[in-house]
């Protein structure tokens, strides 16, 4: 969002607020009956649901309001200047490298850039945006990280190929890894579908049936909300024989010939599919190449089961517990 980061109170107190509220969703995703307005009204979740929800609005109005600041800051310092054009880095294009070193907007400046200009975009809609982008871009991101890192942990011959890739693309060079890298990353990319499918961290979607669909021996009424179960689609076994081990190379070309478009979809599919996937895999794929270039990953007991919990999202109940030490090799 353009902000440098809060301090550790503050950051406290916002996981606090989403953890809260993710809780009351998932509360009323689990109990149906919830998701009847007046008995929710009825239920001490209500004012728990409002607390909660005026917390993460004063938290966001506050992102929203000290990012303003800023731009009319800049405004009158170049007042002979697009305020876009100082504050943002002026003159992106979107074919523009996403690795060149210019400056590129944050999301945020992209909203009240174009609330200056458009009155509809009220501060209302812009904390709209702005929290859907920090809860779907952040728990997201973290979990996928935390997920793969334990799993090349537990499979130190998965981690040994994707380190013996690494170095092939880069030798002993300590440049940072581009998207000029990524057709070459091509294990690390397995890797990162195989984590994607066995924790797919939003393993349940709703839809809401705009009409009368048959599915199977079924027709589901319109106006229906179904829930669709990702979870379960990445670990059918007709799509991913021994769905539970880690078989990072189920991924390699030759091996997905054949298999249904709709069998791998952890970003899911369709027009309201995750806006971020690009991003995500971008950013999965530089972070994970440059941490395993420099570190290696182990667990202590490989035993030691890990459980997993739904708070909206999964997530880790006790978190992933890793030993990290630095690589011998590096430069
Ligand atoms: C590993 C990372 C990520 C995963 C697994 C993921 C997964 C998903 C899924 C499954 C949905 C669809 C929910 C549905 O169909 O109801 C979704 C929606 C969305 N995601 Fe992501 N996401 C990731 C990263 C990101 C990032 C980095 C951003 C933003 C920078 C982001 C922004 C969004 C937004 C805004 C939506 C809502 C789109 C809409 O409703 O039209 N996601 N994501």
């Amino acid at each position: 969002m353009g902000q440098k980061s809060v301090n550790n109170e503050k950051k406290e107190k916002y996981i606090d607020i989403i953890e809260g509220a993710s809780s009351i969703v998932t509360e009323r995703f689990l109990k149906p009956w919830l998701r009847i307005k007046w008995i929710f009204n009825l239920s001490r979740l209500r004012e728990l649901s409002k607390s909660y929800t005026a917390a993460a609005d004063a938290f966001y109005y506050d992102v929203i309001k000290k990012r303003r600041e800023l731009f009319k800051q800049e405004k009158e310092k170049h007042s002979n200047q697009s305020v876009s054009d100082k504050l943002l880095g002026g003159g992106l294009h979107q074919d523009d490298n996403i690795d060149a070193p210019r400056v590129r907007p944050a999301f945020l400046d992209t909203l009240l850039n174009a609330s200056e200009e458009n009155a509809n975009l009220t501060d209302k809609i812009i904390k709209d945006e702005v929290s859907l982008f920090m809860v779907a871009g952040h728990e997201t991101t973290a979990f996928t990280f935390a997920a793969f890192l334990y799993l090349i942990a537990k499979h130190p011959e998965h981690q040994q190929l994707v380190v013996d890739e690494l170095y092939q693309v880069f030798g002993d060079s300590n440049r940072p890894c581009t998207s000029n890298d990524f057709a070459q990353l091509k294990y690390l990319d397995c890797c990162i579908k195989e984590t994607l499918r066995m924790y797919t961290n939003g393993p349940l979607i709703m839809r809401s049936i705009p009409e009368d669909l048959k599915a199977g021996n079924f027709t589901l009424p319109k106006g229906m909300t179904v829930f669709l179960n990702i979870h379960a689609a990445h670990h059918n076994p007709d799509h991913y024989p021994d769905p539970e081990s880690f078989k990072p190379e189920r991924f390699l070309p030759e091996n997905s010939i054949g298999r249904h478009p709709y069998a791998f979809v952890p970003f899911s599919a369709g027009p309201r599919n995750c806006i971020g996937q690009k991003y995500a895999m971008y950013e999965l794929r530089v972070v994970l190449a440059n941490l395993l270039r420099w570190f290696q990953f182990s667990v202590s007991d490989q035993s030691a089961p890990l459980e997993t919990t739904m708070l909206l999202m999964l997530k880790f109940k006790n978190g992933a517990h890793l030993n990290i030490s630095r690589r011998s090799n590096i430069p």
